[in-house]
């Protein structure tokens, strides 16, 4: 069996009577892009809620680079490279493209806030922030202040503030909400590509990014994995079909 980066087992989260999370086990292995996909109200966040940390499981653990990390506060989970995007955009739109990626390289630097007229004249943290921009595609538009940029372009900036964190697995909340066609083309290929960073847990619901990028899809219905399988094999599923997909996927 291939090493997984992160995974859950037996993962059970109630809401009182709901049950949100009924024995999920997940795996994201190396070099993947695994997606995740169910109807409204499946249990998608709240899954990537006990995966980040942000909500404790009823029982069950999520373990990710070997290690139980259940227990630690998303912010640890955070340092060992759990790199969590497109919940909330968290960059400083009056910022310039170059400041929000500095900071995020400060961030993960450890080192105590400062001005960022410093940051900027810190020589290790501008090559990590370059090195950022260049990987991202975003180095000729490091002096545009964030607000200017479009909606896709930000979800590559976002991106480029998380690899300034050595990132060892993304967890991604519907990259695609709030782009047009054109958009999602554009991220789709960008996201095909980051996958060699690091591997993607991807919850979407845009079924053409799912079916261009996944290298496995995973299904929740009612809390539950339903099926988990290639895109073929999901495609072809008939309970999937039945539950959310439809015929005419
Ligand atoms: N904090 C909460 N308190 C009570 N119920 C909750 C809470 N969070 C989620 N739920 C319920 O748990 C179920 C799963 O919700 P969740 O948001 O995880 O689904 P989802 O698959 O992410 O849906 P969507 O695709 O609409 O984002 C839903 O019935 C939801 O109403």
């Amino acid at each position: 069996m291939p090493d997984s980066v992160l995974s859950t087992h037996e993962l059970h989260k109630a809401f009182g009577a709901l049950r949100a999370s009924e024995g999920i086990s997940i795996r994201l292995l190396h070099g993947e892009i695994h997606a995740i996909i169910g109807p409204n109200g499946a249990g998608k966040s709240t899954l990537i809620a006990q995966i980040c940390g942000s909500l404790r499981p009823d029982s069950g653990r999520v373990t990710f680079l070997g290690r139980d990390v259940t227990a630690l506060p998303t912010e640890a989970r955070a340092r060992m490279g759990l790199a969590r995007t497109f919940q909330t955009s968290a960059l400083a739109m009056d910022q310039t493209v170059m400041q929000n990626v500095l900071l995020g390289a400060l961030g993960a630097s450890g080192r105590p806030w400062r001005f960022l007229s410093r940051v900027a004249r810190d020589a290790g943290l501008r090559d990590t922030a370059e090195a950022a921009l260049l990987e991202t595609g975003l180095q000729d538009l490091a002096r545009l202040r964030t607000a200017e940029l479009s909606h896709g372009q930000r979800r590559q900036l976002e991106v480029a503030v998380a690899l300034t964190q050595a990132p060892r697995a993304f967890v991604m909340d519907e990259p695609m909400a709030g782009l047009g066609a054109e958009g999602s083309r554009h991220l789709t290929g960008f996201l095909d590509r980051l996958r060699t960073r690091a591997p993607i847990l991807l919850v979407e619901h845009d079924m053409d990014a799912v079916f261009a990028l996944a290298d496995r899809i995973t299904v929740l219905v009612y809390g539950r994995v339903i099926a988990t399988g290639s895109v073929e094999d999901i495609r072809a599923d008939p309970l999937v079909r039945d539950a959310y997909l439809g015929d005419g996927a």
